[in-house]
């Protein structure tokens, strides 16, 4: 099957982002704010939660698609141009009922620790916000109109979290520093260079691109590919990194004659009988 054959359905009725999904076990979701360059304001991140929050919780789906919708009216493409500046008040990034809000870290942790493979796709800008979203997703394959950028200090914000300490497990830390502390852009060939992303196509091959990489990824054992995923984020996040590594180990152990004499011992109001499960080196 071609990547043009995919048969995409929307999955859920959104204001500021579209949800799809195809019977291959992909998911697609798309910033749809592209007059604003796909910058997201907290109904943009609540929406966006509830996508991958979905996905999460859909056995079916292993690879989600994470990008921008363009061009804009004006020509220009985005992945997401960070934080939407219109609607930050003093404290936040104000919703609708006048709360000020940073939501946008609930989503970085969604996304983190979503047990399932991510792909950024991106065309046009990843700039602020938006470039730490594309920087947690698990894959960015870029496309060659991709420009990359931090703008916080410019702004009046940083993101001290993933933003900053992750990016330089991923750039290194000299290459990181210059990225926050000049604000410069940079190119898709040179993100690439930096390993801030794993490849840079053709803008018109992009999707197709993406299929194909999930496509791969869906042929490979799931828990294989949650275990490592959660291994490579005990690697770098701390207790959380390890809560997740510890909870897919937990998970399997469910699965075992073993762990599950302890169950059903506790609910038959016997001692637990282990004998059967070996000592192993
Ligand atoms: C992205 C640009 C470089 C694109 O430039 P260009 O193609 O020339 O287009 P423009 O004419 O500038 O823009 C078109 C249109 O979009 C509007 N727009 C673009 N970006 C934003 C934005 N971020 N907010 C609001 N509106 C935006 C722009 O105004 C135009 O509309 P008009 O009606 O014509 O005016 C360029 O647009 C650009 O530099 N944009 C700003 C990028 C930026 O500074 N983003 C914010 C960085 S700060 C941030 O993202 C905070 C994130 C956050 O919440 C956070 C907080 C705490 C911890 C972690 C985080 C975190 O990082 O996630």
């Amino acid at each position: 099957m071609t990547a043009a054959s995919v048969s995409w359905r929307s999955a859920g009725s959104y204001e500021d982002i579209r949800f799809d999904l195809c019977d291959e076990g992909i998911a697609r979701i798309t910033i749809d704010r592209p007059h604003k360059r796909n910058a997201f304001r907290p109904l943009t991140v609540q929406e966006l939660c509830d996508a991958f929050a979905r996905v999460r919780d859909n056995p079916r789906i292993g690879v989600v698609l994470f990008t921008g919708a363009g061009p804009a009216a004006d020509g220009g493409w985005a992945f997401c141009a960070g934080g939407d500046q219109s609607v930050r008040g003093d404290g936040g990034y104000v919703d609708a009922s006048g709360l000020p809000r940073l939501n946008v870290l609930d989503l970085q942790r969604l996304i983190r620790s979503l047990p399932k493979v991510v792909i950024a796709l991106v065309a046009g800008y990843a700039i602020g916000g938006g470039q730490v979203l594309h920087l947690l997703c698990d894959l960015s394959i870029a496309a060659e109109n991709a420009r990359f950028g931090q703008t916080g200090p410019k702004v009046g914000s940083f993101d001290g979290g993933f933003g900053a300490g992750y990016l330089a497990r991923v750039v290194g830390q000299r290459k990181a520093r210059e990225i926050w502390f000049l604000c410069r852009q940079y190119g898709a060939d040179e993100a690439l260079a930096m390993g801030l992303v794993n490849a840079v196509v053709p803008l018109e091959q992009l999707e197709a691109e993406g299929v194909r990489w999930a496509r791969e990824v869906l042929q490979h054992s799931p828990t294989a590919i949650r275990c490592l995923k959660a291994a490579f984020n005990a690697e770098t996040d701390g207790l959380a990194g390890i809560q997740e590594l510890a909870g897919q180990a937990t998970h399997l152990f469910y699965r075992t004659a073993e762990g599950q004499e302890g169950r059903d011992a506790f609910l038959a109001k016997r001692p637990p009988d282990f004998s059967d499960a070996p000592w192993l080196p």
